[in-house]
């Protein structure tokens, strides 16, 4: 018995099961990741989207809350082939509603051919199918979401290894993976987790050795007092940013960014560094690009599939940036060492002020 509905932008309806009930909206994205499940349910940067597995079988190793990346399921629903128990009681509890049973390679196929679409979803005894259209109705496109920094900041700056021998780092928490905040920390830097909206005399108050931009939800566009903090201290603090950061770093800097037709969506996503001509696996989840990266940052990486900027850096001015996910969790660790040349950067300004 049908008992969940998907309604796809442009108004086609596909029947699928109902596994955690409720009528829910948002972008229709995928990941093709076949493990990581939990720490993509737990990163921000999908807040207001709907999460569809293109791996078949979802949850077959559990549910641990060592590998979330922050407190709270972030995608607005849940689409799979199949879908264990434990995630279907987590996802109950969490109030997120998730469909599975529906052919999910047909879902990703025709994303990939119209690019990211609304969705709406209804599931659950007696829902219709024009309850998950009038979900779809009320969609609003990502960019439409003004406030989305505030859904995923934290509310006042946390710090995390207070008193670490390392640099301190302002990380400024659009929307910030757990990960980011342990690959920092490791390396025994000080991280003040600090809110999106942070002012220029909130940072300079605390006089951090690196102002870092994390990942974050939504278009960058919607992150202006961030996109300020860049303007502000850069040539002053060197700067580091992680996906959203890197957009937000860029645009802050006289480039642009933009909208990609289905965006970058996996763990194996194959990303060239020019200066060594190596080529890494990487993890990525993101639908907006830097189209132009502006005079004062130069393409150091690029993405094999489409020669998209993967990598900006400006050596004068200490800024580097990542389009991709350094921090993994989930994929591969092929650029962790992405942090230690972040803070490299801080050390080298420490060593020519001091
Ligand atoms: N993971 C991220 O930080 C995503 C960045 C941005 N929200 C995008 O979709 O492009």
């Amino acid at each position: 018995m049908t008992d969940a509905y998907v309604a796809l932008e442009g108004g086609r309806v596909v029947e699928a099961r109902a596994r955690s009930p409720g009528t829910t909206r948002g972008e229709l994205v995928f990941t093709t990741a076949y493990t990581g499940y939990e720490e993509s349910l737990t990163d921000p940067s999908y807040e207001e989207q709907i999460l569809t597995f293109s791996y078949p079988l979802i949850g077959n190793y559990g549910v641990r809350e060592e590998r979330f990346e922050s407190d709270r399921v972030h995608p607005r629903g849940v689409v799979a082939r199949d879908l264990t128990e434990d995630v279907v009681e987590w996802l109950e509890e969490e109030g997120v509603p998730a469909v599975d049973k529906l052919d999910t390679r047909d879902l990703v196929t025709e994303i990939r051919d119209s690019g990211a679409m609304k969705c709406g979803i209804a599931a659950g005894e007696d829902v219709t199918e024009q309850d998950a259209l009038d979900e779809l109705e009320q969609c609003e496109h990502m960019s439409d979401h003004t406030e989305i920094g505030d859904q995923v900041t934290t509310p006042e700056t946390v710090v995390y290894n207070e008193g670490g021998d390392g640099p301190d780092v302002a990380l400024i928490d659009c929307g910030a993976k757990g990960s980011i905040i342990t690959s920092l920390v490791e390396r025994d830097a000080t991280v003040h987790l600090m809110p999106h909206d942070t002012t220029e005399a909130e940072v300079a108050e605390l006089d951090p050795d690196v102002l870092f931009i994390s990942n974050g939800p939504g278009d960058p566009e919607n992150f202006d007092q961030a996109n300020e903090l860049v303007d502000d201290f850069v040539g002053e603090k060197p700067i580091a940013g992680i996906c959203l950061g890197q957009q937000v770093v860029a645009n802050a800097l006289g480039g642009e960014t933009e909208k990609m037709e289905f965006g970058h969506r996996g763990v194996n996503q194959p990303v060239r560094d020019l200066r060594t001509d190596r080529v890494v696996m990487t993890t990525q989840n993101h639908g907006y690009t830097v189209a132009d990266p502006g005079d004062n940052l130069e393409v150091t990486q690029i993405n094999v599939n489409d020669d998209t900027p993967e990598g900006l850096e400006n050596d004068e001015l200490d800024i580097i940036t990542r389009q991709y996910h350094p921090e993994a969790n989930p994929g591969p660790n092929d650029s962790k060492s992405f942090f230690d040349d972040v803070l490299a950067m801080a050390d080298e300004t420490a060593t020519t002020t001091n």
